[in-house]
């Protein structure tokens, strides 16, 4: 049995975090690849070091005296040590960041800093081999993952090593330019190496006790969902629910490999297990609820529209050739609405409005802000009846007025669209009438 464990910033902030891991870790022989992000809060208004480095660097580049903020840095890292009992000194590992940050060598690899020093740390506090992930994650020049060769140089480096580190969050080019995912991508990380060790499990370790039925922050003390699958979700991490980066899916699916989201301050709890396919009944008709703010709608009227062939892909070209991608698109007889992420939209608002009237010459756009996408998520949803109506009554009995709704003929999920000042208002209501009510 082989476990590949990921453990999230939350987990690993101080020392007392770091002993729960190493708890954790050692209570279970087969944990024996493991993935560190860099520390991350000790308190709600504390900063991640993973921002320290991104502010750290920017003072850098901008030719500013960065030397108290690389001071705060190390003090957390020794803050650590100290409280571990170790005796490692990381000082070269910051001489070497201090020229580096002189030398301009760029932001991503200012970042990835986070995690190499932690992954030094969490090596030599388990007595586990150090794997720089920059020799075993490929990107190509543009920053995107090479996926077959990291494949091949992960299974390469890790199958001469019994037990190992491999800082998560980022990876090298060919020529040694260090690049990292995007925010919250140790998860990727981890899903790489648990795939390519062909691990019966990818454990993420994190500080809920799995994927709950929505975000604590907007639900107190929301449900855990037991088992979930991919597909699910892929619709719940896409619309927000942030504890599993939506990329980090792919490469555990290819093999089959299930994830299990625990918690690092209650490794007692079974957490969530993420699998292709399950016959175990959700808890609930729904599985989860996810969704995001910020949000345009732009809505387009011309008559006879539905006999107008080719007139939806005039106007997504619009869309395409302003490099802005599309969320969802629902459409009347003479109405087609197109939904964008407001900040993609904003500068070139003016440029695609005059594009689709050059495209389609339409009777009338119109343009609405600040709106919310809500996906409701379920394998349950098809079997039963009368899901959307409840959803609805719901959001009316709390007032919330509904400006959108979309269902896939996959009956997996409902986006539903509201202002962005309803959005909690809305999640809640949503959260009650199938929890609440445990139906
Ligand atoms: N549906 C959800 N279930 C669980 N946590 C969620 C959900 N939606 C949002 N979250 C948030 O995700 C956080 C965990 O993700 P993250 O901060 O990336 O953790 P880590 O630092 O361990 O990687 C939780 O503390 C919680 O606030
Ligand atoms: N440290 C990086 C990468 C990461 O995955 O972190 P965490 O596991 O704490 O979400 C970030 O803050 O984005």
């Amino acid at each position: 049995m082989k476990k590949v464990v990921k453990f999230g910033g939350s987990s690993l902030a101080n020392a007392e975090q770091f002993q729960k891991v190493g708890d954790i870790i050692r209570s279970d022989e087969s944990r024996c690849y493991v993935v560190p992000s860099a520390p991350g809060k000790r308190f709600d208004e504390d900063i991640k070091v993973t921002d320290m480095l991104y502010g750290c660097y920017e003072a850098a580049s901008n030719g500013e005296d960065f030397s108290d903020k690389l001071k705060a840095i190390k003090e957390r890292y020794y803050e650590i040590i100290k409280g571990l009992g170790l005796t490692l000194s990381l000082e070269d590992e910051f001489k070497k960041i201090e020229e580096d940050f002189r030398a301009q060598a760029g932001i991503q690899y200012a970042a990835s800093r986070g995690e190499f020093l932690n992954g030094k740390i969490m090596a030599a506090y388990l007595g586990y081999d150090f794997v720089d992930a920059a020799s075993v994650i490929r990107f190509d020049k543009n920053g995107n993952l090479e996926a077959e060769e990291t494949d091949k140089l992960l299974s390469k480096k890790l199958s001469k090593c019994q037990h190992a580190v491999i800082p998560g969050f980022y990876g090298a080019c060919a020529d040694g330019t260090v690049k990292t995912f995007s925010r919250g991508g140790s998860d990727v990380t981890g899903s790489l190496v648990a795939k390519a060790i062909h691990a019966d499990i990818y454990e993420n370790w994190t500080d809920v006790s799995g994927f709950l039925v929505t975000d604590p922050r907007i639900v107190h003390n929301p449900e855990p969902i037991e088992a979930i699958t991919y597909r699910e979700l892929r619709e719940l991490s896409y619309m927000g629910a942030t504890v599993l980066h939506e990329d980090a899916i792919f490469p555990v699916r290819k093999e089959g490999i299930p994830i299990n989201i625990r918690n690092t301050n209650s490794p007692e709890d079974k957490g969530t297990l993420i699998v292709e396919s399950t016959c175990k009944k959700p808890k609930f008709t729904i599985t989860g609820i996810a969704g995001k703010k910020g949000f345009c709608s732009i809505n387009i009227e011309k008559s006879m529209m539905n006999s107008e062939i080719g007139f939806g892909r005039k106007v997504l070209q619009v869309f395409e050739d302003q490099g802005i991608s599309f969320e969802h698109v629902p459409s009347g007889i003479d109405t087609m609405t197109v939904y964008v992420h407001q900040d993609e939209f904003e500068e070139k608002e003016q440029q695609v409005i005059a594009g689709i009237h050059r495209a389609v010459q339409p009777d009338f756009v119109e343009m609405e802000s600040d709106l919310a996408l809500i996906a409701v998520v379920g394998r349950g949803m098809k079997s039963q009846r009368g899901t959307a109506g409840r959803i609805f009554s719901a959001l009316a009995h709390a007032n919330v007025n509904v400006k959108m709704i979309d269902q896939g003929s996959s009956e997996l999920n409902i986006i539903i669209g509201v202002e962005n000042r309803d959005f909690e208002k809305a999640v809640r209501a949503i959260y009650d009438i199938f929890v609440l009510t445990r139906i």
